[in-house]
């Protein structure tokens, strides 16, 4: 099986090449402020103008209001919406109806409590990104480089499309699709020399390690 690959939090064109050059699927353009991964539109419409056709370019936003989605997708080519605040899933099943753009809601997992949240999400969205939970004082809804315990998700499936998220790295992915059994991964922070900075050699053993699993 081939298995899916988000490089996410990308603020270059040359991030966009490095990505696709070494097979990633899709590449995630940040849409939040206060990220050090932040793009303008202008910058955005850019890294997306630098992947190659068949790429899927994925916009991240948090709690967006329709106003902002529709400016959004003015503005810069977007194949899917990632939805990373506390959108409920009545707001995610409007979002998706009003703007005609597949929708990935973003899910915290801590315990398996959380799984029920995740179950309910699948109702409603297009594909669902399976995270840890930020920190609780922490700026970043996401990016954070924190992983969950991926035990919680063993021997489950779901009929929806979805990724694995949170403290992927080169040294840790392989046993994480391994233990999960993810049929998409998805990476910020494990592909970063620096916060918000991201490192093409990094994203080429990430995607060789996904590769080997
Ligand atoms: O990356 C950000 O800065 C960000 C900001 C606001 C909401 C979500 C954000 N990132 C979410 C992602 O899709 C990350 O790729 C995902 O959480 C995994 O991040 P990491 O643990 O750093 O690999």
């Amino acid at each position: 099986m081939s298995i899916r690959i988000k490089i996410c939090g990308l603020r270059t064109p040359d991030d966009a090449r490095a990505a696709a050059v070494n097979g990633a699927t899709d590449i995630g353009l940040v849409f939040f402020p206060k990220s050090p991964r932040h793009l303008s539109f202008a910058a955005a419409a850019a890294v997306a103008a630098a992947a190659p056709p068949g790429i899927r370019r994925v916009a991240l936003t948090v709690d967006p209001t329709d106003d902002d989605l529709t400016a959004l997708l003015q503005a810069v080519p977007v194949d899917l919406l990632q939805l990373h605040g506390h959108e409920s899933t009545a707001r995610v099943a409007a979002i998706r109806a009003a703007h005609g753009v597949p929708v990935m809601k973003a899910v915290g997992i801590a315990s398996v409590a959380d799984l029920d949240a995740l179950s309910a999400y699948m109702a409603v969205s297009d594909a669902v990104l399976v995270d840890a939970k930020p920190p609780a004082d922490g700026d970043l809804p996401g990016g954070n480089g924190l992983s969950f315990d991926w035990r919680l998700l063993v021997g489950r499936t779901w009929p929806v499309p979805w990724m694995l998220a949170g403290g992927l790295r080169p040294d840790n992915v392989a046993e994480a699709i391994r233990l999960t059994g993810a049929p998409g991964v998805d990476v910020s922070s494990g592909v970063e020399s620096a916060q918000g900075v991201k490192d093409a050699t990094l994203i080429a053993d990430f995607c060789a390690a996904v590769r080997s699993a």
